[in-house]
């Protein structure tokens, strides 16, 4: 994706308005090459033909193009860096856009759904079978129907409570701005080693737990499984892909997930804090098959998880970015049993500077060793710098200011915390790097310990830091 041009040859035999955006880390040249693609559709009228643009890139290729229409259910996200030359085949017309005038009798149409292939580009959505040819309609039907969501998925909740009812279907019921919204009936299933095979497995366990919680299950995990991680901190995936051998590990995808939801109940939850979600393959060399790229177009269709796809360097980016959130409030929280606002009290802003010093220059030397024959770019070194991250932290704490974190919860309820993957992840990885990392080890040692005190306290023992910091 270094510096040069391509040419794109570019074939949508897509019904309806077509829009067509680009995603992903160089989604600042977006507006550029949209115009352009959007340019070389406009007055072809795309009913049935396969109308075909030409674009000669010059600079950087965009990573990914999404072709759809404006509703996030019909959108697919194709990569663009595979070949020189490119062609993109969306699926046949879904089956609200299609342009037969209402007719009666029309029960022989089945719908079917396409199963995902390995070709990257296929879109698993509901469609109508493609009838060719179609016969020419009259024109007062050109005319986009309102689009019903697609039909979700069957998800099966896997669980190693053998408490729970064993009533199965379950549902769900999410609440959000006070409306319930009930979920489509879920399977409940204990965890176990017996069972049909897992094609798709999304992790949502607290990252000491990931690894336990995967192991009976690795009988139904192979190399063509794939899992998504949705844990804080680093180090479950690491953890996981362990039990794989080389050449039989599953598609690892992962999620960065800063949505607030909490449980009111055993099937129950509310979504308090409606924010976002980035999903992209956990490793550079991923190349995302038929069925991990169906996972992903799955949740990026869903409009209240508001996804965005990011390749691997930009999830990594991220993963760090909310790493130091959790950094700093996740344990100042937890020892001083306070909501998150407490952490934006004066008297701890020495604490919290040191902290992100130290995670800043440990992110900074980690980076450095991915990329060992080109020095960081300043673009990078400033978004990782101590004033970007200290801002990072502080409007974290002031957004969720009522908040009480879930490490905060995790100490409450007398369960293990997610600090080494945390804080512990720093400390590794600035021992091994030979970056100063004192103030994380001692935040992350009065977690362990299960101490608990009062911010004057916490000011008292770090109090050198003000000197430290000039401050
Ligand atoms: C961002 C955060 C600290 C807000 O509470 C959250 O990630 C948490 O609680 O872990």
């Amino acid at each position: 994706m270094s510096s040069d041009f391509r040419t794109i040859l570019i074939s949508i035999p897509y019904h309806g308005k077509i829009e067509i955006k680009l995603c992903g880390p160089l989604r600042k040249r977006a507006s550029r090459f949209t115009t352009k693609v959007i340019s070389a559709f406009k007055g072809k009228r795309i009913v049935h033909g396969s109308p075909t643009g030409r674009f000669r890139i010059t600079g950087s290729i965009p990573p990914y193009l999404v072709i759809g229409n404006s509703r996030p259910a019909t959108r697919i996200s194709v990569p663009l860096f595979t070949t020189p030359e490119l062609q993109i085949t969306t699926p046949p017309p879904p089956q609200f856009l299609n342009l037969q005038p209402p007719l009666h009798n029309h029960h022989h149409h089945h719908t079917s759904k396409t199963k995902p292939s390995n070709a990257p580009l296929s879109l698993p959505l509901t469609t109508l079978p493609h009838p060719h040819p179609r016969p020419r309609q009259p024109r007062q039907t050109l005319r986009t129907l309102p689009l019903p969501p697609p039909p979700p998925p069957p998800i099966t909740l896997l669980t190693h409570r053998p408490s729970l009812p064993p009533s199965s279907p379950i549902t769900l019921v999410l609440t959000r701005h006070g409306t319930p919204i009930p979920s489509p009936p879920l399977e409940l299933c204990l965890i176990t080693p017996h069972g049909p095979a897992i094609t798709h497995l999304i992790l949502t366990t607290k990252s000491p737990s990931t690894a336990a919680a995967i192991r009976p299950l690795l009988p139904r995990l192979s190399a063509s499984s794939t899992i998504l991680f949705t844990q804080n901190g680093i180090g479950a995936v690491e953890e996981v892909s362990a039990f794989f051998p080389a050449g039989g590990q599953p598609t690892y995808l992962s999620a960065i997930v800063t949505h607030g939801v909490f449980s009111t109940g055993q099937f129950s939850a509310t979504h308090a804090g409606v924010a976002d979600l980035k999903i992209g393959p956990v490793s550079r060399t991923t190349e995302l098959n038929g069925e991990a790229r169906w996972l992903v177009d799955i949740i990026l269709s869903s409009a209240p998880l508001a996804g965005t796809e990011v390749g691997a360097d930009e999830l990594l980016h991220v993963t760090l970015e909310k790493l130091v959130a959790n950094a700093v409030i996740n344990p100042l929280t937890a020892i001083l049993r306070t909501p998150n606002g407490e952490i934006l009290n004066p008297s701890l802003a020495p604490l919290r500077k040191a902290m992100v010093e130290e995670t800043s220059a440990v992110i900074l030397s980690h980076l450095r060793t991915l990329h060992p024959d080109s020095p960081l770019s300043e673009a990078m070194i400033e978004r990782f710098s101590t004033a970007r991250l200290g801002t990072i932290v502080e409007r974290v704490c002031e957004a969720t200011k009522g908040n009480r974190s879930s490490m905060l919860q995790d100490v409450e309820a007398g369960r293990g915390t997610e600090v080494r993957y945390i804080n512990g992840w720093i400390v590794r990885r600035g021992g091994e790097l030979g970056v100063g990392v004192g103030v994380n080890e001692g935040v992350m040692g009065m977690v362990e310990r299960g101490e608990v005190r009062g911010v004057e306290e916490v000011d008292k023992m770090f109090g050198w830091l003000g000197g430290y910091n000039g401050n």
